[in-house]
């Protein structure tokens, strides 16, 4: 089941769901944080920053799995995303660096990678919460339409909407790389709890037919609905075209 939370603002979406992680650490300090990259979540990882600087909220048991990383770009990459993890969450933690994991773009034998990358999980426990944002085309990690929802951890074929979006972040379009490595979207519903965040109008469409509640590999944010414990925080914008009586504290039943 989906429980849908709406949020003022982006700030007010950031500060919400950095208290949900706050309360999950609080709870479990050893908990397995599954983290994500890109726009939507540099205000989480802010509050929590802050919180941890004021609150001293410790993650020095924490361990956390990204979902994703670009094939081709190391940690020493400013567009690599254990890059941006070091640079806006962990280095600004006491977590210590070897609990955080990202998977690896530079390695050799790629198949093999998302092997270790499953078992890693596994060895850990399993995710007990887990962050995602949401692409224009109703992707999450970079599980692109017509994934099936039974694919592991996987390397995929960034399509052009997607490599068009993130090219902000690049030099050019031509930098963006073409392939990725992502948790599937099997890996992601084994989370025991997971919470999607979702800002901005470009957004809006997505979430709509996310909260249409149809299945399909043509969404992959709609594997959601199979999972027992799903939170989505979104943004007015975001929400633009959902109707007002189902917004608040809305529980989404297909
Ligand atoms: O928050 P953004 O930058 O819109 O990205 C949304 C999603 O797209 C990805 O960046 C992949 O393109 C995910 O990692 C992220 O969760």
């Amino acid at each position: 089941m989906i429980k849908l939370i709406e949020a003022a603002d982006y700030d007010e979406m950031s500060r919400q769901v950095a208290a949900i992680i706050i309360r999950q650490v609080k709870e479990k300090p050893d908990a397995v944080l599954g983290l994500a990259t890109g726009s939507t979540v540099l205000g989480t990882y802010h509050e929590l920053v802050a919180d941890h600087r004021q609150n001293g909220t410790s993650y020095r048991r924490v361990r956390t799995v990204n979902l994703d990383e670009y094939v081709g770009l190391g940690p020493d990459h400013p567009n690599s995303y254990r890059y941006y993890m070091n640079h806006h969450l962990f280095g600004q933690l006491d977590i210590p660096i070897d609990q955080t994991h990202v998977p690896d773009g530079l390695a050799v034998d790629l198949d093999e990678e998302c092997r270790r990358y499953e078992r890693l999980i596994d060895e850990l426990g399993g995710i007990d919460l887990q962050l995602l944002g949401i692409g224009r085309n109703g992707h999450i990690g970079f599980n692109e339409p017509g994934t099936p929802f039974s694919t592991a951890t996987h390397v995929v074929e960034l399509t052009e909407l997607t490599r068009e979006a993130n090219a902000r972040f690049f030099p050019s379009f031509d930098d963006v790389p073409r392939y990725a490595i992502t948790m599937g979207i099997a890996t992601i519903l084994r989370s025991r709890r997971i919470v999607l965040l979702a800002s901005g109008e470009e957004k809006a469409e997505a979430i709509a037919r996310l909260l249409e509640g149809v299945v399909t590999p043509d969404l992959p944010a709609s594997a959601l609905h199979l999972h027992p414990d799903v939170t989505i925080i979104a943004d007015r914008e975001a929400l633009a075209l959902i109707p007002k009586e189902k917004r608040r504290g809305m529980r989404h039943d297909r």
